[in-house]
């Protein structure tokens, strides 16, 4: 059994990797201090600088993860902005701005940053393609995922062990095993 704290203030990231690191045999521990902000516009140094300067604060190893929806007809937007958009805009308003798009395509990402206090940090990257759906469907997940269909159905509409297959999050996670093995 190892243990890791991941440091994030978002229940939904943190309930769906607990779920899957349960099946590695990783005890996930919340921490919810958080780091500070990077303005960057790429996720992978975020997650990095975060998970290094809270392995350094907390000593113990860390992992965190910087995620984001990319949506292909509003050039990558929100991307890196995602939790500010979703926090001031909303699900609604970005379908107002997806309103005359034919191409619906997006692209979720997750980035996991792991560090071990003393070293260095290391990134892993799932991404899963879908399509911005035209209205918010389904209730369950978390953020964007109302408004992201996956081959039909919105993130919303699926449970969580039906998301935790193919998500970008457990596409970043399972790059990650393959690391610490
Ligand atoms: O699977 C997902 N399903 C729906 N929405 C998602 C997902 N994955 C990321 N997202 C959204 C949430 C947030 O608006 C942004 C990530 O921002 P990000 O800064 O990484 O996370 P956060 O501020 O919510 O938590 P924290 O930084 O404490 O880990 O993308
Ligand atoms: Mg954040």
């Amino acid at each position: 059994m190892r243990e890791m704290v991941f440091v994030t203030g978002n229940k939904g990231k943190f309930s769906e990797a607990k779920e899957i690191l349960a099946a590695k045999d990783i005890e996930l521990m919340q921490n919810k201090d958080g780091y500070p902000e990077l303005q960057e516009d790429e996720l992978e140094p975020i997650a990095a600088y975060g998970a290094k300067y809270c392995a350094e604060k907390l000593k113990h190893p860390v992992m965190v993860d910087d995620s984001g929806l990319f949506i292909n007809a509003l050039n990558g937007f929100p991307g890196p902005y995602s939790a500010f958009v979703e926090d001031n805009l909303g699900n609604q308003k970005v379908l107002k701005l997806m309103e005359d798009e034919s191409d619906r395509s997006a692209v979720f990402k997750s980035v996991i940053g792991y560090c071990e206090p003393g070293g260095e940090p290391v990134t892993f990257t799932g991404t899963v393609e879908g399509e911005i759906a035209y209205e918010e469907r389904g209730s369950g997940g978390f953020g964007y995922d109302p408004i992201f269909d996956y081959k039909g159905q919105t993130f919303g509409e699926l449970g969580t062990e039906e998301k935790n297959k193919m998500s970008h999050r457990k596409r970043a996670l399972d790059k990650f095993f393959a690391w610490l093995d």
